[in-house]
């Protein structure tokens, strides 16, 4: 394990802020730490950075008790959303900083510089001045500043959430990229699900503190622990006191064991797919189908259909939750 966060517990006056945290993230991993904003987890990535220190519990780095050691001994990478690069030193100077300060011999740096500009599409803007990059550009010239030193771990707190959705979606299949090129141990802080789906191999689902859930991308979008989760990771539906997935009902003009009925509100065409808005008793509820299912039934407002989950499908039931 390249990080191993044991019973951790946080708190900043009286409020908990981490409640009996851990969590392992395994060598080379790209973890996603996911959860609604005040969830605590820009405070566990600033525990296992060393920035901020836990009540109680332990912070292990490559097996090495790391609870006590000052951020600058854990040998960590950190990026942070809003990043604060030297503005008086080229991009050149910014990367090779670490390593200057280092003193490692100037042919080195030179090499190691170059190949990380490289590596993040940037070696074309060596000699520019941060104030003469693009928001993405900075936060990739981050990446590698923080990776120059070579960091047995890097963290990143939403390192792309000050940027516009276009570039976000890019930097993301970046990252992914990147990731797969220098399989340096990552753990990223994002409230972003999707964000979080499509670039993470492990997610740990963080909220008021405590560990929901931990797993694959698809664990957890598939198997949600608990309502909560199943509600974060994507949209859902209520269907007979059950959580379900829109795209996870079947809808007949039949009754079928276990159906509900249900009288048709709206049908909303978006492209391939098609959203039907249901009234189920005195409740709202929503299918997502494909255009060849709504045509086949050939739905209209106040019709009368017949929903339940699709046999096989995950759902949970809400009582007492
Ligand atoms: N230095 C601090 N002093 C007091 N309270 C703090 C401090 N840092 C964080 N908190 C509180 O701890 C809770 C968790 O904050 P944290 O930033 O870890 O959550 P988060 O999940 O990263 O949320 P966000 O996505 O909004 O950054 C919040 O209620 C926050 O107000």
């Amino acid at each position: 394990m390249a990080i191993e966060v044991r019973d951790v517990n946080k708190s900043f006056g009286t409020t908990p802020v981490l409640r009996d945290v851990s969590i392992d993230v395994a060598s080379g991993s790209l973890t996603a730490l996911l959860g609604p904003s005040g969830g605590g987890k820009s405070t566990l990535l600033r525990v296992i950075a060393g920035l901020e220190h836990p009540d109680t519990g332990t912070v292990l780095i490559s097996g090495v008790d790391a609870t006590r050691l000052s951020p600058q001994r854990r040998n960590v990478g950190f990026v942070f959303q809003h990043y604060a690069a030297f503005k008086h030193m080229t991009v050149y100077r910014n990367v090779a900083f670490g390593l200057e300060i280092r003193k490692r011999p100037k042919a080195e740096i030179r090499k190691r510089v170059m190949e990380l500009l490289e590596l993040v599409h940037l070696e074309q803007m060596a000699d520019r001045y941060p104030s003469q990059l693009s928001g993405g550009q900075r936060q990739r010239m981050a990446l590698a500043r923080a990776l120059a030193v070579e960091p047995e771990v890097l963290l990143l707190d939403e390192p792309f959430g000050a940027l516009d959705a276009q570039v976000r979606k890019e930097l993301r299949t970046w990252l992914r990229r990147l990731h797969d090129e220098v399989h340096v141990t990552t753990v990223f802080v994002t409230h972003d699900q999707e964000e979080a789906i499509e670039v993470a191999d492990t997610i740990v689902v963080l909220a008021d503190g405590a560990v929901e859930q931990v797993g694959s991308p698809a664990d957890v979008y598939d198997n949600p622990a608990n309502p909560f989760v199943m509600r974060f990771l994507g949209p859902v539906t209520e269907i007979g006191g059950n959580l379900v997935r829109p795209h996870d009902i079947e809808i007949t003009a039949d009754p079928r064991p276990g159906s509900s009925e249900a009288t048709v509100a709206r049908v909303v065409r978006l492209g391939f797919e098609v959203r039907v808005e249901l009234q189920i008793g005195d409740r709202d509820a929503w299918v997502q189908v494909t255009r060849g299912v709504a045509e086949q039934l050939a739905l209209n407002p106040g019709d009368t259909v017949n929903v339940r989950p699709n046999p096989g499908s995950r759902s949970l039931a809400l009582t007492g939750a």
